[in-house]
C-alpha cells in the first residue's frame, strides 16, 4: 500500500508518488524570527518532522528544507520597538530559542535551514526572470519596489480556488504604485528611515525582498525548479503559498507537486498568534510535564485538524503518555527483554492514510492493553513482543521514553547516578534485613527529597527519577 496525502491545491487524498523513484523533497515555510515560539510554531515544524520520519522508515531518502525568514517588515518593526536592538541582533536572538525549542521537542534538524538574507542573489534572478516574461513591473513612482502583476497571470487564485476580483487586497506594508490591489510585492524599495543595514542593491535600487519571494527563491535553490512536497500551516495558504506558486510558476518553475497544510493550534477558539496575545510558550507546559509529553501533546492529533489547546490538555497528554511508559515499566522490571521489531501492519496502514496518528496511537494502546493482560497472566515473553512493537511506533513518532534523547542527564551522569543508587539500595535492603527499619526509611526519605522514588516489587528495589 502506498503512502495517501491530502493534497491542498487539489482538495484530495492522492497517492504519494515521488519526482525521483525512491527520494522525497520536501520545502516547509519556518518562523519569521520576531519573536519566541509559541508551540503553534512547535507543532508545525513537528507535524513535518513525523512525516520525514515516517518517509525515511518507508525507504525514502528525504531532503527537508526549513527555512528562516530572518528579514521582514515584523523583524524590523519589533527590533526598531525594542530601542536599541539591531534587526539581525533580534532575528539571530530569536532563530537561536526556536532550535532549542526544536531541539527539545525532538524535531529533527532539516537538511538545510536557509535564511532568507543568505539568498538575495537567487530572489533578484527570480524577480529579473518574472519582469522578462511580463509578469512582474516596478513601480513607476520611482520607489523601487517591485510587484506581480496578477492579472498578467491567469491562474491565479488556482491554489486556494479564489477569483482574483474577489480576493483581499495584499497588505503591503506602505503600498506604492501598485496597478491592482490584490498585487503583491516582490522587492521593497529602501525608505527613508529603514535601516542601511537591510539594503541590498538590485536592478531597481536598493531595497530588500518581499516575504513571498523568500520561500519561491530558497526552496527552487535547494531542492530544484520542481519538487516534491511544499508544507506550512493552513494559516499560510494564502496569500503566502498562493503568491509563492503563482511567482514560481509564472517565471517557468514546475515547483510543488503536492500541498500540505497543518491545522493550527487554538485557544479559546482562536489562533495562537502573538499579534492576538495569547501565546502559549513550551517553558509554561513543561513545568508540568516533561519534554517527551509535550511532543506526544503537540503531535498526538491528526495533523489536518485543529488542536485546541486548554487547561487540562498537558494533563491528559501525561496521563495517556504514563499508561505507555508504565506498560513498558513494567515489561522490563519483569525481566522481558526488548528486542527490536517492526512496526505492525494496523499502525503502517494508519500511517500511510494521510499520517493518521490518532489511529495510529490506537494501534500502540491496543498492544498496551494486551501486553498489560499477558503481564496479569504471567507471560512475559508475550509482553516482550507486544512491547518491541510498541517502542518500533514510539520510535517512528518520536516519543519512545527509552530513547536516550529523552534521558534526563548526559549518559556519564546516568552512569555515575546508577553506581550510587545500587549503592544506597544495596545499603537499604541490609538494613532491612538487619530490621534497622528506621535507617531503610531514611535512606528512602532523603532520596525521596532529592527526587529518586523507590518503589518494591518481587525482583528487588526499583527506583525512578522525577518519574523518568
Ligand atoms: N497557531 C499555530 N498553529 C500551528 N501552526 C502555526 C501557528 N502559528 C503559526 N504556525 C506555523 O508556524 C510556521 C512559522 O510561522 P510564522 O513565523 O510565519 O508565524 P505566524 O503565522 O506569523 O505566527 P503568528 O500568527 O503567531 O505571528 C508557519 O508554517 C505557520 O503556518
Ligand atoms: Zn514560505
Amino acid at each position: 500500500m502506498s503512502i495517501r496525502l491530502f493534497d491542498s491545491k487539489e482538495q484530495a487524498l492522492r497517492d504519494f508518488s515521488p519526482l525521483v523513484p525512491g527520494r522525497v523533497g520536501m520545502y516547509v515555510c519556518g518562523p519569521t524570527v520576531q519573536s519566541s515560539p509559541h508551540v503553534g510554531h512547535l507543532r508545525s515544524a513537528l507535524v513535518y518532522d513525523q512525516l520525514r520520519r515516517w518517509l525515511i522508515h518507508e525507504g525514502f531518502q528525504v531532503t527537508l528544507v526549513r527555512n528562516v525568514t530572518d528579514i521582514d517588515d515584523k523583524v524590523l518593526d519589533n527590533a526598531q520597538a525594542a530601542g536599541v536592538e539591531e534587526w539581525w541582533a533580534l532575528a539571530y536572538r530569536m532563530e537561536a530559542e526556536f532550535t532549542a525549542a526544536y531541539d527539545l521537542l525532538g524535531i529533527q534538524r532539516p537538511t538545510y535551514e536557509p535564511r532568507a538574507t543568505a539568498s538575495i542573489p537567487e530572489m533578484i534572478a527570480l524577480i529579473s526572470r518574472l519582469i522578462e516574461r511580463g509578469h512582474a513591473y516596478p513601480a513607476a513612482d520611482g520607489s523601487g519596489d517591485v510587484y506581480f502583476n496578477t492579472a498578467s497571470w491567469s491562474a491565479y487564485g488556482e491554489l486556494t480556488n479564489q477569483k482574483p476580483a474577489e480576493m483581499e487586497a495584499a497588505t503591503d506594508a506602505d503600498p506604492r504604485g501598485k496597478k491592482a490591489p490584490q498585487d503583491f510585492a516582490l522587492w521593497k524599495g529602501h525608505k527613508a528611515g529603514d535601516p542601511a543595514s537591510a539594503s541590498w542593491a538590485s536592478p531597481w535600487g536598493t531595497g530588500r525582498p518581499g516575504w513571498h519571494i523568500e520561500c519561491s527563491a530558497m526552496s527552487t535553490k535547494y531542492l530544484g525548479d520542481t519538487f516534491d512536497i511544499h508544507g506550512g500551516g493552513l494559516d499560510l495558504r494564502f496569500p503566502h503559498h498562493e503568491n509563492e506558486l503563482a511567482q514560481s510558476a509564472a517565471a517557468g518553475d514546475g515547483f510543488a507537486q503536492y500541498w500540505l497544510h497543518n491545522g493550527l493550534v487554538s485557544v479559546g477558539g482562536q489562533k495562537m498568534s502573538k499579534s492576538l496575545g495569547n501565546s502559549v510558550f513550551a517553558a509554561d507546559l513543561l513545568d508540568k510535564a516533561k519534554p517527551v509529553v509535550l511532543r506526544y501533546l503537540l503531535g498526538s492529533a491528526q495533523y489536518r485538524s485543529t488542536l485546541e489547546l486548554h487547561d487540562g490538555s498537558i494533563e491528559e497528554a501525561k496521563a495517556s503518555f504514563e499508561r505507555i511508559e508504565g506498560f513498558l515499566d513494567r515489561v522490563r522490571r519483569d525481566g522481558g527483554e526488548i528486542v527490536s521489531a517492526d512496526v505492525p501492519a494496523a499502525f503502517r496502514s494508519a500511517m500511510n492514510d494521510d499520517l493518521n496518528i490518532p489511529a495510529a496511537l490506537a494501534v500502540v494502546f491496543d498492544l498496551v492493553r494486551s501486553g498489560n493482560s499477558a503481564l496479569d497472566g504471567g507471560d512475559a515473553s508475550t509482553a516482550a513482543s507486544l512491547a518491541a512493537e510498541v517502542v518500533a511506533m514510539l520510535d517512528v513518532l518520536g516519543v519512545n521514553p527509552l530513547d536516550a534523547a529523552w534521558a534526563p542527564d548526559s549518559i556519564q551522569g546516568d552512569a555515575a547516578l546508577d553506581l550510587l543508587m545500587a549503592e544506597l539500595l544495596e545499603a537499604r535492603a541490609s538494613a532491612r534485613a538487619n530490621k534497622d527499619f528506621a535507617t531503610a526509611d531514611l535512606l528512602r526519605e532523603r532520596l525521596a527529597a532529592a527526587g529518586i522514588t523507590i518503589e518494591d516489587t518481587p525482583h528487588g528495589a526499583h527506583w525512578s527519577f522525577n518519574g523518568r
